[in-house]
């Protein structure tokens, strides 16, 4: 089965609604890890919504298991990586007004300017990962510009809206898998992946890490909820005063 890489931005997406210092995402990390996390992936974006170079810096220096850095393939953010070397990049694509990611990298379309990115990384020992569609020519693309890992992006499987179509987009991810892992790519996956669509995902034979954040977050909020407002009206009560 493969290994979780939590994806802790979210938790920085709550502390940025306020500029302030909490929930601090090196905290979240440490519990992340506590709890099994087998790593830990961030994604600094180039309008720094969520994650902070602040974040990320401090992350390097407390992560135990391994630091997934994602961002855009941009010099800015390939100086960045040099200097921080997280344990391996995935590069995304960007686009300043999406809520979220909305599909994968085309390497096919940039495959020069990919073998440079790529080969600057992996030439500093930092491994790179190319988050892209599960598809023919994009793989056989990621191959060519030599980068060490494909992360299969799952949005489509998880948005399908019946299961027909979740069927067909789960068939994709496992011929994607196959087909990038015959090409001597190692597979990653993830994005909308939750608690109740990652089993099949986690199930294609070959699949290595599963990089999940939204759903983690999100439920957290939840099941901490309860203990957050006990622990507020024991404050009120003084029980927090020193
Ligand atoms: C690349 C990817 O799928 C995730 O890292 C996702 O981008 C998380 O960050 P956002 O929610 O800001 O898109
Ligand atoms: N690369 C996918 C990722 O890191 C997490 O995506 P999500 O679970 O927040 O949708």
């Amino acid at each position: 089965m493969p290994t979780l890489g939590v994806n802790i931005d979210h938790v920085a997406t709550i502390r940025q609604a306020r500029r302030t210092v909490e929930p601090d995402p090196v905290a979240a990390a440490v519990l992340a890890e506590l709890a099994g996390a087998d790593g830990i992936t961030v994604h600094l974006r180039e309008d720094r919504r969520h994650i902070q170079d602040r974040d990320v810096r401090l992350l390097r220096q407390t992560v135990r298991t391994h630091l997934n850095l994602e961002m855009a393939a941009t010099d800015e953010m390939v100086a960045i990586a040099l200097d921080i070397k997280p344990d391996y990049v995935t590069l995304v694509p960007e686009r300043r007004e999406e809520v979220t990611t909305e599909g994968g990298l085309d390497i096919a379309g940039q495959v020069d300017r990919m073998t440079l990115v790529v080969d600057k990384l992996q030439s500093a020992g930092i491994p790179v990962s190319l988050f892209i569609d599960a598809d023919e020519a994009q793989i056989a693309a990621s191959a060519k510009v030599k980068a060490k890992f494909v992360e299969l992006h799952t949005g489509k499987y998880a948005e399908a809206h019946d299961e027909a179509s979740r069927q067909k987009e789960l068939e994709v991810l496992e011929k994607g898998c196959e087909m990038a892992l015959a090409s001597g790519l190692r597979v990653n996956a993830g994005h909308g992946l939750t608690y109740w669509n990652v089993y099949p995902v986690a199930a294609i034979k070959g699949m290595e890490e599963l990089n999940i954040g939204h759903t983690i977050i999100s439920r957290a909020v939840l099941v901490g909820l309860e203990r957050a407002v006990r622990e507020m009206k024991e404050a009120i009560l003084g029980h927090w005063s020193s």
